[in-house]
């Protein structure tokens, strides 16, 4: 029997109820079109049917490396089921490594995550036909496990101050591995503690004596037999973590260890028999794993938003407490004005992280593919809007879950609840492939190059020329997305005259940099904000709605933009032509009216919206999120779970406790 046809809460029974839109419609629209979701339905009951994917106790119970070994005993056995997919095997795997279906299975983080999500993309894009040949057929069929092994005790951000060492033999045609010092441990890569026999290591290139930057080799950790650690290699596991603790994040060093001169991975750059070096046509080439993961964690982060949403607004709508009328029947804490205020942006936000994310992802692929053909135009903008969007989805998404666990009161602080395993997995995604404040930066950079260079891509294409666009701003939305976009602009003439203003006093480049950071900051994420409002306007524009989608996801599209200026509006405090024109106050006035309205409007369809997402029980893991809303019963039969709820009396009362007592007699 379907889950849909046993009991359903009248609250939310009743919430379903006249639904104005059509929910599969919505659902066909994220999944990218009938056929996908149709696909998508077929893996998850392919999946979610099989008895030996579900634990058989929550992994919370679990001791760390018996925690590891159920996650990798899952992945494996996902991975024979691979075979037979009805979907194929790439869309499947693409499905298994994320936090949608894969989490329902995997739900500590997926020991071979790194294998498919970093080593596999590496040896495609910085591997030779002949490496590829080589490598990839082996590492599909799983013959080998690999990781992608580049961040150091010492060092994370600063690629530059690696400090491993790859030293050409040309005696031996060999490339030497040595960890010069503790700091030089390779500290971090998901799979390398216990999983992976093989890994992308970035290193230092060392040949005629001579230091050429940071490249990728393919390296052997550990026999392929017995699993042991070659010798000259040192591997381990770095513990536990606030989150993804079955990804076996691990350490490793190297004592001297040798590759053969191929093992360089070679598409960009070459290392000759002779030890003469060939220089890549960008020495950025080497980071390219790096950017095609921030556009995938954008997606992820979204699907996280999407469960957590999902989870707070379908219990707030099942959750009664306190008094709205004196006298009433107690209401459901999402009529209460300030809960809709918490919940309903992250579920417009849900929407709007996912058209942009969708535009990133096709500017990757029409960017790679120009690269594989030679052509670098594109690369600027893809590393600029990359980091942008990784920055700006991890770090609203972070906020935005955590504000959805607050709205679930106590209940929502419950290990069972879920939060605490997606607020894990979003925030590691706010550090890892670049900190965010670091990638802000890296942003900043490209503005500013833009601004004053007056050339640059298509996303910064505002910032060259004169301002176009009306002079006031009018309600509409085209109005609110011109002050997004004059609010970018300012920012970056703030950011730069700041830089100047250094300048002028006689303060070195990098000293400007530096202190201009919080003006170059603000600009960054200013204009990854605009991005995503023109990306869900425009998104809005085109496409084939039926009326009342468009009419629903319209009122999402302006809460949300709404909210955003409210949130941000000390910003347009920087923009001195703002404050002189007086538009924040009376403005603010107008949209303040209609943002309330807003959430009055959307209300009534926050439950027939989430469904829409078409999340299924097992993916949301929460007692709190169930489809059918029965919550307090589910609550209880996850307490009944615990070891301590297994006998009346625990052991210890008897060993520590029952002495205390009689001593105190
Ligand atoms: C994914 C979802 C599914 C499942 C999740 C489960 C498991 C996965 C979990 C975790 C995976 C995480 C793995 C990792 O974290 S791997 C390690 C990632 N590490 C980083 O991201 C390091 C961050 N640091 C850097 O990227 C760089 O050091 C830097 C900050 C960019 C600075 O580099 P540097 O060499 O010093 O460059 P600059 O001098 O600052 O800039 C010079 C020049 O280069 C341009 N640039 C920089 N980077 C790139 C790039 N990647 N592509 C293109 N161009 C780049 C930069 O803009 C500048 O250009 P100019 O024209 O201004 O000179
Ligand atoms: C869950 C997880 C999984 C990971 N998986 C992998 C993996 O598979 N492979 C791998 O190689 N690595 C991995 N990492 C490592 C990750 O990529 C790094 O931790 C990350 O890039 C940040 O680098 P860091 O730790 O050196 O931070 P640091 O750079 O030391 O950051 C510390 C602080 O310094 C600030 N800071 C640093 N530089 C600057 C600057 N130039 N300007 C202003 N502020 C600055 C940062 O903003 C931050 O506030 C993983 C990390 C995590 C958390």
């Amino acid at each position: 029997m379907s889950q849909k046809e046993t009991y359903e809460n009248p609250d939310l029974k009743k919430e379903r109820q006249n639904c104005p839109f059509n929910k599969e419609e919505i659902t066909n629209l994220l999944d990218g079109g009938k056929e996908k979701t149709a696909e998508r339905k077929q893996l998850e009951n392919y999946i979610l049917s099989d008895e030996q994917l579900k634990d058989a106790v929550p992994m919370e119970y679990l001791s760390h490396a018996d925690k590891y070994a159920e996650e990798l005993r899952k992945a494996c056995l996902l991975m024979h089921k691979l075979e037979n997919s009805p979907a194929g095997q790439v869309p499947t795997l693409r499905a298994l490594m994320g936090a949608g279906l894969g989490s329902a299975v995997l739900k500590e983080g997926n020991p071979l995550a790194l294998h498919y999500v970093m080593f596999i993309p590496a040896l495609m894009g910085q591997g030779t036909i002949d490496q590829q040949a080589k490598w990839l057929a082996k590492a599909y069929n799983l013959n080998i496990i690999g990781t992608y092994a580049q961040t150091e005790l010492g060092h994370g951000t600063f690629l530059r101050g690696l400090e491993t060492t790859a030293t050409y033999d040309p005696n031996t045609q060999e490339f030497v591995l040595e960890s010069p010092s503790l700091t030089a441990y390779k500290w971090w890569p998901g799979s390398l503690g216990k999983t992976a026999n093989y890994a992308v290591v970035m290193a230092q290139l060392y040949t005629k004596g001579k230091c050429e930057g940071t490249h990728p080799f393919m390296v052997q950790l550990r026999d392929e037999e017995t699993h042991e650690p070659l010798p000259g290699i040192v591997i381990g596991e770095i513990g536990p973590k606030l989150g993804m603790n079955t990804n076996d994040n691990g350490y490793l060093g190297f004592e001297k260890f040798r590759i053969p001169r191929d093992q360089l991975l070679m598409k960009h750059s070459q290392v000759l028999e002779d030890g003469t070096y060939v220089k890549p046509t960008n020495s950025k080439l080497s980071y390219a794993t790096m950017v095609f993961v921030r556009v995938v964690v954008c997606q992820d982060v979204t699907t996280n938003l999407r469960k957590a949403v999902t989870i707070a607004t379908r219990y707030s709508c099942v959750r009664r407490q306190s008094e709205l009328k004196p006298g009433d029947r107690e209401p459901q804490v999402m009529d209460y004005q300030a809960q809709q205020n918490k919940l309903l942006p992250p579920l417009a936000a849900t929407f709007a992280f996912q058209l942009a994310s969708d535009h990133l992802w096709n500017l990757y692929n029409t960017a790679n593919n120009n690269i594989e053909q030679g052509d670098l135009e594109l690369l600027p903008d893809l590393h600029g809007l990359s980091c942008a969007l990784k920055a700006l989805c991890s770090s609203e998404g972070a906020n935005f879950v955590e504000v959805c666990r607050q709205s679930c009161g106590g209940h929502g602080y419950m290990a069972c609840s879920n939060f605490p395993r997606i607020y894990g997995q979003v925030t590691a995604a706010e550090t890892y492939e670049g900190e965010n404040t670091v990638l802000w930066l890296q942003v900043a950079r490209y503005l500013v190059k833009t601004r004053k260079e007056q050339t640059g891509g298509l996303s910064v294409k505002y910032l060259i020329g004169e301002e176009k666009g009306p002079k006031t701003v009018d309600t509409t939305l085209e109005g609110i997305v011109h002050l997004y976009r004059r609010t970018a602009v300012g920012l970056v003439d703030v950011a730069i005259a700041e830089l100047e203003k250094s300048g002028r006093k006689g303060e070195a480049p990098h000293d400007a940099w530096n202190h201009a950071a919080v003006y170059l900051i603000k600009a960054a994420q200013a204009h990854a904000r605009l991005f995503v409002v023109e990306s869900f306007v425009n998104s809005l524009k085109v496409g084939n709605l039926s009326a009342p989608v468009r009419t629903v996801l319209s009122q999402l599209c302006e809460l949300f933009i709404i909210y955003w200026l409210l949130e941000r509006s000390g910003e347009l405090f920087f923009v001195r032509q703002f404050i002189k024109k007086r538009l924040v106050t009376v403005e603010f006035q107008v949209r303040t009216l209609l943002y309330v309205k807003l959430l009055a409007a959307i209300r009534p369809q926050a439950v027939n919206l989430v469904d829409s997402f078409d999340l299924r029980d097992e993916i949301l893991a929460s007692p709190l999120g169930c489809w059918d809303g029965n919550v307090y019963q589910r609550l209880f039969d996850e307490a009944a779970k615990s070891p301590l709820n297994q006998s009346s009396v625990h052991e210890s009362f008897h060993k520590y406790l029952k002495p205390l007592l009689k001593s105190n007699l």
